[in-house]
Parts: C-alpha cells; structure tokens; sequence
C-alpha cells in the first residue's frame, strides 16, 4: 500500500566543509541551486503530501522566490532552522505536526539525488516498523583510532553501513525522540540516532551510493557528472 506522506527538509547549515562563500545548498547545478534540485524529487513524489523547508532565517526570501518560480507547491512552510542540524529538524517537526500525517521523513537539503524507489521503500518500512533509514554498506576498511593515530580496533565490515537521509518514522515515534533528546540534553549526528537512544529499533533499507551528501568540493565534481549523465538518459 502506498503511503503518504510529509518531509522535513533541513538546509539552515553553513556548509563550512565545502568551503564555498556561497553556502552549498544555494550552489547551483545546471543553473539550479542544489536545494531546488532536491525539493523537485519530493514535490514529484506521489505520495509526498506535504513539505516543510527549514532554512537560514536570513534565505526565507529568496527560497520562497524559488518555491514559486519552480512550481514547488508543496512547500507548505519555510521555517527558521537553529544552531545544530538536530535543532533545525526539530523546528520543522513542530510544523508538520499539525498536518495530521502519520509518517514523517527527514531529508538533507544537499542530497539531490535520491532516488524516488528509495524514498518508497523506505517509508513502507518505517510504516510496518516504526522507523526506516537508507543506507549503503561501507566499501572501505574502517578502523578505530585513538588520540596518538593508533589503530585500536577493526570493526567487522559486514556489519557496518553509511547511514543517508530520508530517515523515515511514524510521527509520534520521532517527535518523542526529539523531546527526550531535548529534555536530557542528548544530541546525535542523526535523527536515527535519537530515536536509538529511546531504545526502539531501527530498520535499514538499502539506497544506493549516488545518494551523496554534498560535503567537501570533490562532491560537487560527482554532483556535476551525475547531473550530466542523467540528463542524457
Ligand atoms: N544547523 C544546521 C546544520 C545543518 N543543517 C542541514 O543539515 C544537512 C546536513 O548537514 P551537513 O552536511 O553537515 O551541513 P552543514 O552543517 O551545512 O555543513 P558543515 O558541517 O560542513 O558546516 C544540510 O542540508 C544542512 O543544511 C541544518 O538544517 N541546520
Ligand atoms: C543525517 C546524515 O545525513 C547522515 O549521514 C548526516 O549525519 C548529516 O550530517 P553530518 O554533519 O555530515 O554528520
């Protein structure tokens, strides 16, 4: 069964790693910022109901020009994001909460290229289980290292995966989680993470390696190929 369902879109960071005077999610890709490239897979989703767009206070203007020139119409918000990419998702659960969806996924704004089977296959896992997230397993060999450089550790490889956005999760899951995480003070580099932390398990749905965060420069060298190739097809 399809599901419906609404996403946070979270785009208030500085993008410091990238290095650009620009911050990347307004960098543009085929004469479009990136963030618009991202909007544009969600506003194609079928099942995508609502979308609210969490950014700099100080963008609000200009991403409501985008919202209209690209046709963007379910961007139902745009929303101020906060300190730490965990206070900007929180800022735009508090809006969806209100839309009376059961399923909420969160995206990073500078991931454009997420395909539209992933996003399905990853909210009808969250539907049956509580809570989803794409990923892919690692390619490399991971180690541990302490503060002098020293290898302390080599972690089975089998049973390690880069973990992407969407992560999905029925609302109230998610909502809970980011209210203990405030009320105990706890933070975590995901929204996964959170919801870990209250002890309810998380299902791993396997997307795949074009789904890049856009990082550090060489990112964008992919982002342009990506771009080009697809456009082609
Ligand atoms: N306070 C923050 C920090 C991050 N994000 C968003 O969260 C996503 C993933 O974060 P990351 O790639 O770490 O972005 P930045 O924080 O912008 O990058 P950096 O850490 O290099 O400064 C991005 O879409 C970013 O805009 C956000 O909405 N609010
Ligand atoms: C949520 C995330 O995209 C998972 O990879 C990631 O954690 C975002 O921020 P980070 O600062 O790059 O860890």
């Amino acid at each position: 069964m399809k599901q419906r369902f609404g996403v946070v879109v979270v785009a208030a960071g500085k993008g410091t790693r990238m290095g650009t005077t620009e911050s990347k999610q307004y960098l543009l890709l085929q004469d479009k910022p990136v963030l618009v490239h991202t909007l544009e897979v969600f506003q194609a989703a079928p099942e995508c109901e609502s979308i609210v767009l969490v950014t700099g206070a100080q963008d609000r203007a200009r991403c409501q020009a985008w919202v209209k020139q690209y046709g963007l119409t379910k961007v139902r918000d745009i929303r101020a994001g906060g300190k730490e990419r965990q206070d900007s998702v929180y800022e735009g659960l508090k809006a969806i909460e209100s839309y009376g969806l059961e399923l909420v996924l969160i995206h990073d704004g500078v991931r454009p290229f997420v395909q539209q089977s992933h996003i399905r296959a990853c909210c009808e896992a969250a539907h049956a289980h509580g809570a989803a997230v794409l990923a892919v397993p690692v390619k490399d060999t991971i180690k541990q290292v302490n503060e002098h450089g020293v290898i302390t550790a080599t972690p089975d490889r089998n049973s390690l995966w880069a973990i992407q956005t969407p992560q999905a999760f029925r609302l109230d899951v998610v909502m809970k989680a980011h209210h203990e995480a405030r009320r105990c003070d706890r933070t975590g580099t995901d929204d996964a993470m959170l919801v870990e932390q209250m002890g309810v398990t998380v299902r791993v749905v396997e997307g795949d390696y074009s789904n890049v965060k856009l990082t550090t420069p060489e990112d964008l060298w992919f982002a342009e190929w990506w771009l080009a190739r697809t456009s082609l097809l």
